[in-house]
């Protein structure tokens, strides 16, 4: 018998990880999920096939794993709440920014592996992060692993405090790709092409460079100096970018993602 998953929150992120463990050939049967919201609950169940309550119940305490996959500002309420219900599972939290300490002591439990993913996680193209405290055994890390894997790939890291980091690169990051696409999308159609032209060639173009760069052993700079013409079109772009300092302010805004995430730990958690 498959371990059973139990979801608190059947939002966009848990949708994503629950279609992810189906088609890896997870058992619908073996997955629920506590969702209050009528309407989100319907579409799990139609979805998916898939058993959802609108509170917990005892058969929380059956879970092997409880993935927490509500907005950081409630979790601590919704935590406190079903506490009561709660059995020796697993907690795998996807909530930025809320840490281990914090859960620790909302849900009285050490096994406590904390997840960031990003929505890529949609169409199984994910990227989650993972953070397990020192004393969370093998077999917990290997489970959490394997449910993110559902969705992509994995990173584990060592310090609590990276996952602010891994935040700010991949959790948030799919937001910054599709801000250039919009940018992208807009120039071409100034530029005389079609919207859904402009908007093909740059979505093309996001796919082929980064299919690219996972496929090669050179850096990103090398990659670039490749397309680099001396005196040329790309050329021309790119020191247009130089000089408003594009690279900075946009390590910069990667810098304000961290930052919040840690705020949001004092915020929420
Ligand atoms: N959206 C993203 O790109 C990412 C989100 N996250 C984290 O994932 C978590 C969920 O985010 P989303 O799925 O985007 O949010 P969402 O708003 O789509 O989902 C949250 C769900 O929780 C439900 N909920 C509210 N109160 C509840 C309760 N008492 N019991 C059970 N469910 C309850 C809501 O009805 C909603 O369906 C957040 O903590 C966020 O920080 C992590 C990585 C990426
Ligand atoms: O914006 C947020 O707070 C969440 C976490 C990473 C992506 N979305």
């Amino acid at each position: 018998m498959t371990s059973r998953i139990a979801f608190v929150g059947g939002g966009n992120m848990a949708r994503a990880i629950i279609g992810g463990l189906i088609d890896s050939g997870w058992p619908a049967q073996a997955i629920t999920v506590i969702e209050p919201h009528a309407p989100t609950a319907a579409a799990l169940e139609r979805d998916f096939a898939i058993a959802v309550q609108s509170q917990g119940d005892a058969t929380l305490a059956e879970a092997a794993c409880v993935v927490w996959a509500v907005k950081p500002q409630v979790l601590k309420e919704v935590a406190l709440a079903l506490r009561p219900l709660l059995g020796a599972s697993l907690h795998l939290s996807i909530a930025a920014g809320v840490t281990t300490p914090s859960l620790q002591g909302w849900l009285a439990s050490a096994r406590i592996v904390r997840a960031m993913p990003n929505t890529p996680a949609l169409i199984r193209k994910g990227m989650t992060g993972l953070f397990a405290a020192p004393s969370v055994s093998e077999a917990d890390r290997q489970l959490a692993q394997r449910i993110a894997q559902a969705v992509g790939q994995v990173q584990w890291v060592e310090q609590e405090a990276l996952l602010d980091a891994v935040t700010a690169i991949s959790g948030s990051g799919p937001a910054y790709v599709f801000y250039f696409l919009e940018a992208m999308q807009q120039a071409g159609e100034s530029l005389g092409l079609t919207r859904a032209q402009a908007y093909r060639l740059a979505v093309a173009t996001f796919e082929g460079a980064a299919a690219l760069a996972a496929a090669s052993d050179e850096p990103p700079e090398v990659l670039r100096q490749r397309v680099t013409s001396k005196g040329g079109t790309t050329f021309a772009a790119t020191s247009a970018m130089d000089a408003c300092d594009l690279q900075a302010h946009f390590m910069a805004a990667i810098q304000a993602s961290s930052t919040r995430a840690a705020e949001m730990a004092r915020e929420f958690g």
